[in-house]
């Protein structure tokens, strides 16, 4: 009788871009939680120091870069005697993202993430993405980057990572439709007159998720679902037509898949980013983690509904932007970081947000030429563009 044991895998290296935020931490628990099975080579934020340094030292990180180089002294201070080098601005944080590592983490918040995440792509590293306005701004470039390296772009977010695994990789044609599922967020009962005072504190009590407060309001007006629908263009290489949104109130299936025989298959869980998040860092494999167990019977009913796009008129915007393509989604993307930003600023209202997200759109559409940019450089330079238009547009709005 041989006593063979199964041989211990080698932990799998991760640089995490993001490690600051939501799904940063969210990650930290997975990794903290699954003791040997991942290292952790770097890790990235934008401004907040402090917190950067405590999760480089919790995770035992070699590197650390923040972005905003007037964080770079609190940086040091906060790491003196850990030994953990670190490092400020945009080539520190590249650096971050082609250290040496079997995955990179991409959990920026927004078109910030971009040049980053694709660095890391360009160093042959394959990445699990929760940045979703990566794809949003610059899908084509992206994924053709992804391809043309031969890397893997792993779905983080739960709808796409959802929709990953009840695909069961089964080829595409067989796919009829792709569901996304919205938790219809905490205007979902609203009526539209409720819905135009809103107010920031409002539209960031989302019902069912804890998340960083840019990705919240898009979730308010629906915004989430229109970028997650170009997000999942991009992910799976699908038609437009064969996706589609069902507003599914408890957050406990989070995409379906319909194939050509009438079959459906459900990715569900429990609402904690910490299921695909593990499913991605593990992924071939998978790792124990302490999300809650889904017990089907104590929640009774799961129900489904169409969206409004009356009261929800965000999403209908972000689903001209997917049938138009070209330029059109990198334009709505932009608008909408600078609208959203000033929304929780109380520079404008809520309905304003999609209102003059709209209106950048048309006035982009009707004075340039809408290909889709051929590069990541010429995304990020539409992407400055109407940053700039749309700031100018915000003290007019109302008026
Ligand atoms: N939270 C969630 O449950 C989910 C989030 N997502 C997506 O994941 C991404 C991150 O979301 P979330 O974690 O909620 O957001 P948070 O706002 O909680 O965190 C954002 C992270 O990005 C960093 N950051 C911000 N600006 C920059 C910059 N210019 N350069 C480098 N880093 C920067 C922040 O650093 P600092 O703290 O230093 O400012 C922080 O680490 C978003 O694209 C979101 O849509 C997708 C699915 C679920
Ligand atoms: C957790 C996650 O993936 C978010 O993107 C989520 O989808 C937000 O919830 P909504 O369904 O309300 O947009
Ligand atoms: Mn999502």
């Amino acid at each position: 009788m041989s006593l063979a044991l199964a041989p211990t895998p080698k932990p799998k290296k991760l640089n995490i871009l993001g490690a600051t935020g939501s799904i940063g931490r969210s990650a930290e628990a997975v990794i903290l939680g699954a003791p040997g099975r991942f290292e952790v080579g770097a890790v990235a934020s934008g401004r907040d120091a402090k917190n950067l340094a405590r999760v480089a030292k919790s995770l035992g990180a070699r590197f650390a870069a923040v972005a905003d180089e007037a964080s770079y002294a609190e940086l040091k201070a906060e790491l003196s005697g850990s030994g953990i080098e670190c490092g400020a601005g945009p080539q520190a944080l590249e650096q971050a993202a082609v250290a040496p590592a079997d995955l990179v983490v991409g959990a920026i918040a927004g078109a910030a993430g971009v040049k980053p995440t694709h660095a890391a792509l360009v160093a042959g590293l394959d990445v699990a993405l929760a940045n979703k306005e990566c794809l949003v701004c610059a899908g084509d470039a992206f994924m053709r980057t992804a391809r043309k390296k031969g890397v893997k772009v792993l779905p983080m977010d739960s709808e796409h990572n959802a929709i990953f695994q009840a695909l069961g990789g089964e080829p595409m044609e067989n796919v009829e439709t792709m569901w996304l599922t919205a938790s219809g967020g905490p205007f979902r009962t609203w009526s539209a007159e409720k819905i135009a005072a809103a107010t920031p504190e409002q539209a960031l009590a989302h019902p069912n998720w804890a998340m960083g407060p840019k990705v919240t309001v898009d979730s308010a007006s629906l915004m989430n679902k229109g970028l997650e629908l170009i997000e999942a263009l991009h992910i799976f290489s699908i038609p437009a037509e064969k996706l589609a949104v069902v507003v599914h109130p408890q957050s406990i299936v989070h995409g379906m898949v319909s194939f050509a025989d009438g079959a459906v298959t459900a990715g569900m869980a429990n609402p904690d980013m910490k299921a695909p998040i593990a499913h991605c860092l593990a992924w071939p494999e998978r790792v124990a983690t302490s999300v809650r167990r889904l017990d089907l019977a104590s929640l009774g009913t799961l129900t489904f509904e169409k969206p409004d796009l009356e009261r929800f008129p965000a999403l209908r915007v972000a689903m001209a932007a997917l049938r138009a393509g070209g330029v059109m989604p990198t334009v709505m993307n932009a608008a909408n970081e600078i609208m959203v930003a000033a929304f929780l600023n109380k520079q404008i209202g809520f309905n304003d947000i999609a209102r003059e997200v709209e209106a950048v759109c048309e006035e982009f559409a009707r004075h340039n030429a809408t290909a889709a940019p051929a590069d990541i450089e010429e995304a990020l330079a539409v992407d400055h563009i109407v940053r700039e238009s749309s700031r100018s547009r915000i003290a007019g709005v109302g008026r």
